[in-house]
């Protein structure tokens, strides 16, 4: 204090006492503040010592289903902070309206409502970042924060959840209830998950319905085959264990653009209860390193899709008949090519990630490409691809299923519903392989033809349709066209195949002269 009476002595006796004042302020209230907050800290540390914490990531499947539970928890509707959402939550692609209290009146109305021709969005209650949240839970306060994990970056959280507890029996419980409650809710969809090349990880995409395998059609005995090939595979592991053989299991569905094979891994993943984890290997930035990153973190149990193969080592990714999908020969061995993309993906690289110790055991790989003849043979033998499949162009036997798969009949006899009542449910399934997916009849009219009706016009459909000429996808958008008549439908169809024909042929020649064009542009 001496000192700084010195120091202010020259600025006269008034203002020096003034700024000797102010500067005892600041000290005296800069120690009570330091003062404070290390008590504060010290109490915290106290406080937390009584606490078990748990903590989740987002990249994990427990944090899903805590969120899942979270949203359902009646305890947000008193909550003073929290978000709000019409996002699907978590993984599950579930929205649920859980206090209700945001909007009673919509409590009671049709799931599946439209609004000016946009499905009607329920709100989820979410705890919003960096908040602590306290719920009442079996006889125990939890404190749940949610924070950033990656703030920088703008994405990832994370969940902690602490409580008091003798032992941390009451956290075990509440993961394993979040965790039923979710299996049980998503028991109806199947999860996507997208690689992502930039981080090297997997990121969620979705939660689809799932599809039903009686709509796929395909000819008798494929479904049935590739079902039980996968469900043997999948409670086989011991036996795979005793002959040492690594126990994984792919499939090569080839064959042209159209045909149904994603469709159907999307309904064969539905029956197995998996989820599907898709990589296209053309994509931007892949390489070996993230391909096997990737393939380090698929889970042991799910479908891994490697969607156009023959696209991987092009560096156009075009699929038409000029792209060169063949390797090349500096990429089919160990040196690695970069594409224009900035993809240096060799097939070396594919390989060591397909059968690497890296690579998930108990995984179900399915590969899909419209071109087999471009693949390399060592990506296609067995132990590899162990079961291939060829779809063709629409037979006369698919275009009779998928036309009895558009139009519901009722049984022989049976009297007329009314529109609104007309669901599939009132449909007899029993022809094989053409059973009709379980769904509300939509608020249009769509005509119920009686079954022997419906049959003779199936048959009458499908003669009008050349065998192995159309794609499946193309007789579903003629179809989808006519979906409430049924009857002009098959009188116009010889009509739609002509002109089908036609445009294919003047797109078939505008291709050529365009090829020509460039040709000769490249000559000059
Ligand atoms: N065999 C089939 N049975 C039922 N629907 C089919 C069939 N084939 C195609 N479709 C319908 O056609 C559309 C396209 O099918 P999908 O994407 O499965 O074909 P794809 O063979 O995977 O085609 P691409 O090779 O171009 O990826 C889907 O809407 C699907 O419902």
């Amino acid at each position: 204090m001496d000192a700084l009476k010195s120091m202010l002595s020259p600025l006269g006796v008034g203002s020096a006492n003034a700024i000797q004042d102010t500067l005892k302020l600041v000290v005296i209230g800069g120690t009570v503040e330091t003062a404070r907050r290390a008590s504060a800290g010290a109490w915290h540390t106290f406080l937390d010592s009584f606490f078990l914490t748990a903590h989740f990531s987002q990249e994990d499947y427990p944090y899903d289903w805590l969120m899942h539970w979270l949203s359902k928890q009646p305890a947000w509707g008193r909550s003073r902070e929290f978000e709000i959402t019409t996002r699907t939550v978590g993984r599950n692609g579930l929205t649920q309206s859980t206090t209700g209290d945001l909007d009673e009146e919509d409590e009671d109305e049709d799931e599946d409502a439209l609004v000016h021709g946009r499905r009607k969005r329920k709100v989820a209650f979410m705890p919003s970042i960096d908040t602590t949240h306290t719920i009442y839970y079996r006889g125990h306060w939890l404190r749940i924060t949610r924070t950033k994990r990656y703030p920088d970056y703008g994405h990832g959280s994370a969940l902690k959840i602490s409580v008091i507890a003798r032992n941390n029996d009451i956290l075990k419980k509440l993961v394993l209830e979040a965790k039923r409650e979710y299996e049980k809710d998503a028991e109806h969809r199947v999860h996507i998950f997208m690689a992502d090349t930039t981080y090297g990880c997997w990121r969620w995409n979705g939660a689809r319905q799932k599809r039903p395998m009686s709509s796929i059609v395909l000819q008798p005995g494929v479904k049935d085959m590739l079902l039980a090939d996968c469900k043997d595979f999948l409670c086989s592991e011991d036996w795979y264990a005793e002959r040492g053989i690594p126990f994984r299991r792919g499939y090569l569905l080839h064959g042209v653009p159209g045909s149904g094979k994603t469709s159907l891994i999307h309904s064969l993943a539905g029956e197995l209860g998996l989820d599907i984890y898709v990589v296209s290997l053309s994509s931007k930035g892949m390489s070996d390193n993230t391909l096997t990153t990737l393939m380090g973190h698929v889970p042991s149990r799910c479908i891994l899709l490697l969607e156009d193969l023959d696209a991987a080592f092009t560096r156009s990714v075009s699929r038409d008949a000029s792209s060169t999908g063949a390797p090349t020969t500096s990429n089919t061995n160990s040196t690695t090519t970069e594409t224009n993309d900035g993809s240096t993906l060799s097939l070396s690289g594919l390989l060591n990630s397909l059968d690497g110790v890296a690579a998930a055991e108990g995984r179900l790989l399915f590969a899909t490409t419209n071109h087999i003849e471009r693949l390399d043979p060592a990506l296609s033998r067995p132990g590899r691809m162990d079961v291939w499949v060829n779809f063709t162009h629409a037979t006369k036997w698919q275009a009779e299923g998928i036309f009895k798969c558009f139009f519901p009949s009722k049984p022989i006899g049976a009297t007329t519903a009314s529109p609104s009542e007309e669901s599939s449910e009132d449909v007899d399934t029993s022809q094989k392989n053409l059973p009709l997916p379980k769904r509300k009849a939509p608020s249009h009219t769509i005509p119920v033809l009686d079954e022997t009706e419906i049959s003779e016009l199936a048959k009458r459909f499908a003669d009008s349709i050349p065998e192995n000429e159309l794609s499946v996808a193309a007789l579903q958008g003629y179809l989808l066209k006519n979906k409430v008549r049924p009857r002009e439908c098959v009188d116009e169809v010889a009509q739609w195949v002509i002109e089908e024909r036609e445009t294919r042929e003047k797109l078939k020649k505008e291709k050529a002269e365009v090829r020509i064009v460039r040709y000769l542009r490249d000559l000059c």
